[in-house]
């Protein structure tokens, strides 16, 4: 599998996804926040939902559906790995040097689960009975779980040029993207097909970016939220990555309001066909800021590029970059509605094909209106799924859809 995509609708072929596990009961009101959720989500009924969802993804278009869980037990079956990631998982609470005590005694599988859904002090005791000091509070986390990892769209992202493995801004997030990142640089099914773009060689604590603020405009053209998550020095490096590849020709960066609603470029637009985009429009209207990158020339190996900074709107980027645009609102642009449904990711559906989306069912204002413009709708059960504030788009990392 060649892991590049040329659309953000060619019809899907491949999908990474990810089911809820343990790491979503570890959330509590108090921790809640740190861990990006705005509420304590009940952990069989959100895995119901997801079940609907990567069923209907499967269903609807035969594609492969892998589970994250499984490709990361394949790459920790290599000990090295499994002892790195675990070093590094335990580095956060000062306590790495019981990385090897833990492979001891728990399973490769056990050591998955631990690497997503985290591990409490009280239960390592459990399984080093040394450890029994008083000094290590039972109840805090030796290593913190990863509940927004069923937000598989943030930590990389695929580009028609590669690969792009983000560097999460959010502490409770860094952790997603050590995963994927081990993953696909060492599962046989994708090890020998990717093109990493960012970050570059010897990069060391790279700038932030963000899967979900990475946007296929078309086969030359990406767009790159500059945001709550995306630093502009990643945008540079990142647009250098790419147009340096030579496939992409364009680099928008697209300058967010720092809100949380508006997290990631993907909150404000997707991409539904050739020539239909769905955007809320008061987020559209408040980007007052984009810039392109293009490249200058390439010079015994050094790329260098150039950096515009445009007066105009995202829309007008739009229009220019997608021919006979159409664009259509979040809830239709009914102001007592709009609002509400972009708060649950309205404007996040997920693309399987042209004009055919996933969109939560509580969305029903905007699926009306997508469904008036020909689009068709499938509806999945939303109301666990959205308390972490994400929508069937963040919910997804495509890697092989039809060219189009
Ligand atoms: N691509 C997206 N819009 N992802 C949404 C991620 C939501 C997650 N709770 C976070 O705050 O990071």
């Amino acid at each position: 599998m060649n892991l590049r995509l040329n659309s953000e609708f060619g019809t899907l072929k491949a999908v990474l996804m990810h089911r809820p596990g343990k790491e979503i009961d570890r959330l509590t009101p108090y921790n809640k926040e740190f861990l990006l959720f705005d509420d304590v989500p009940y952990l069989e009924a959100l895995q119901k939902e997801h079940d609907t969802f990567s069923n209907l993804v499967k269903a609807s278009t035969g594609a492969m559906v892998y589970q994250l869980r499984e490709l990361l037990i394949r790459v920790l079956y290599d000990q090295q790995i499994l002892l790195k990631l675990m070093q590094n998982a335990l580095q956060r609470s000062g306590l790495s040097h019981l990385a090897e005590a833990i492979l001891e005694r728990y399973s490769t599988a056990e050591c998955a689960g631990i690497l997503t859904g985290g591990l409490k002090i009280h239960e390592l005791k459990r399984k080093i009975p040394k450890l029994n000091s008083g000094e290590l509070m039972d109840y805090a986390f030796a290593i913190a779980p990863c509940p927004n990892l069923y937000f598989q769209r943030d930590p990389m992202a695929v580009t028609p040029g590669g690969i792009i493995f983000s560097s999460m801004k959010m502490e409770g997030r860094q952790r997603e993207a050590d995963l994927l990142r081990t993953i696909f640089e060492n599962h046989p099914d994708f090890k020998d097909n990717i093109n990493k773009l960012y970050p570059a060689e010897g990069m060391h604590s790279p700038p932030s970016i963000e899967g979900g603020d990475v946007i296929i405009l078309s086969q030359k053209a990406v767009a790159i939220g500059n945001s709550e998550r995306t630093e502009e020095k990643a945008i540079y490096h990142a647009a250098k990555a790419l147009l340096g590849e030579g496939t992409v020709e364009r680099v928008y960066e697209v300058h967010l309001p720092q809100k949380r609603q508006y997290m990631h470029l993907d909150t404000v637009f997707t991409i539904l066909d050739e020539n239909l985009a769905l955007t809320y429009p008061d987020a559209l209207n408040s980007v007052l800021q984009t810039s392109l990158y293009t490249l200058k020339e390439i010079r015994d190996d050094k790329v260098v590029i150039k950096r515009e900074v445009l007066k105009e709107s995202l829309l007008t980027i739009l229009e220019r970059e997608i021919p006979h645009l159409e664009v259509l609102h979040t809830a239709d642009g009914n102001p007592d509605y709009a609002m509400r449904e972009q708060w649950f990711d309205g404007a996040n559906v997920f693309a399987i094909g042209p004009r055919r989306v996933i969109s939560y069912n509580r969305n029903i204002h905007t699926n009306r209106a997508l469904r008036e413009k020909g689009v068709e709708v499938l509806e999945i059960p939303s109301s666990e799924l959205s308390r972490g504030l994400g929508g069937p788009r963040c919910m997804t990392m495509p890697l092989s859809r039809s060219r189009v």
